[in-house]
């Protein structure tokens, strides 16, 4: 992993996302019930909670893939709810996705000039015609992609189709082709989610490098909770789409509602198994 990668080409300060009274309905279920946190600039903020507690329906609000039926997503001066989700990444937020979301025909760098689309200059017909400004533009891209391929470790495998890598590595890509978007807050769906050991810690020590290097924000729905606990400086804890607790790690993981969902949700795993 390299150290020098920088910020580019992007604004200095990073925005405050505010999610504030934030409900979903669907067909007579509340998977969100006026949920409201804040992400501090710069921090890694965790949403945690049981299966179906409504963690990715969270992720799907804040990304623009599903609609809020009330309630405000703020990013800096932007209100983000009734926006598309295309916009919304124009604004700087990208996502990964709990299943792997790649062109699994395409390389490394396919996956990732993919992510640098939204960036793009050149028009269709530019790009198309191979004029030079075209050319230029692709090259400074392709520059890019090379030095984030290198901060995150894929360098030898940048030629590689992504659907015969190793499923870490492949995580790997998908963050990667996130960080091609130069957003401004990151948000990581499950991101060790199916990994071995080692697999976990490479990726815990990837996002606090990101964090470090970059200084953007990072918001992780995460079951893993040694990961979150090592890794979140806050920390929101939902349960049936409610949000129960809020606030650092250490505060969250000793909070009796906290600890009564969680248990309540193993017993309840326990018994349907049995
Ligand atoms: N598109 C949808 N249509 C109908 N119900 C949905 C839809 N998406 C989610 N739900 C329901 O909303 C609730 C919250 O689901 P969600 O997937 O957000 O939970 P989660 O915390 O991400 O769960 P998991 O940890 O299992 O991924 C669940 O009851 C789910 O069945």
């Amino acid at each position: 992993m390299s150290d020098t990668y920088q910020p580019d080409g992007m604004e200095p300060s990073i925005p405050r996302l505010e999610v504030r009274d934030v409900t979903v309905r669907f067909a007579g279920l509340t998977a969100l019930d006026a949920v409201g946190f804040t992400v501090e600039p710069g921090s890694v903020h965790a949403v945690i909670g049981p299966n179906g507690a409504g963690k990715s329906t969270c992720f799907n609000v804040l990304s623009g893939v599903y609609r809020a039926t009330s309630g405000s997503v703020r990013f800096g001066g932007a209100e983000l709810t009734a926006l598309p989700p295309h916009r919304i990444a124009e604004l700087g937020l990208a996502r990964t996705f709990q299943n792997i979301a790649l062109s699994p025909r395409l390389s490394v760098r396919d996956n990732m000039m993919l992510g640098r689309h939204r960036l793009t200059r050149a028009g269709f017909v530019a790009a198309g015609l191979r004029l030079p400004s075209a050319r230029r533009e692709a090259a400074l891209h392709n520059a890019r992609v090379e030095e984030i391929a290198a901060f995150v470790g894929l360098t030898d495998r940048l030629d590689a189709p992504v659907g015969l890598l190793p499923y870490g590595v492949q995580k790997r890509v998908e963050l990667a082709r996130a960080l091609c978007m130069e957003p401004k807050l990151l948000m990581l769906d499950e991101p060790v989610a199916g990994m071995n050991g080692g697999e976990r810690r490479d990726m815990a020590e990837l996002v606090i490098a990101v964090r470090e290097s970059l200084g953007i924000s990072i918001l992780l729905v995460e079951h893993d909770m040694g990961m979150v606990m090592r890794l979140a400086d806050a920390v929101t804890v939902l349960d049936f789409g409610r949000r129960i607790a809020d606030g650092p790690p250490e505060k969250v993981q000793n909070d009796p509602e906290v600890i009564r969902a969680y248990l309540g949700a193993t017993s309840e795993t326990e018994e349907a198994a049995s």
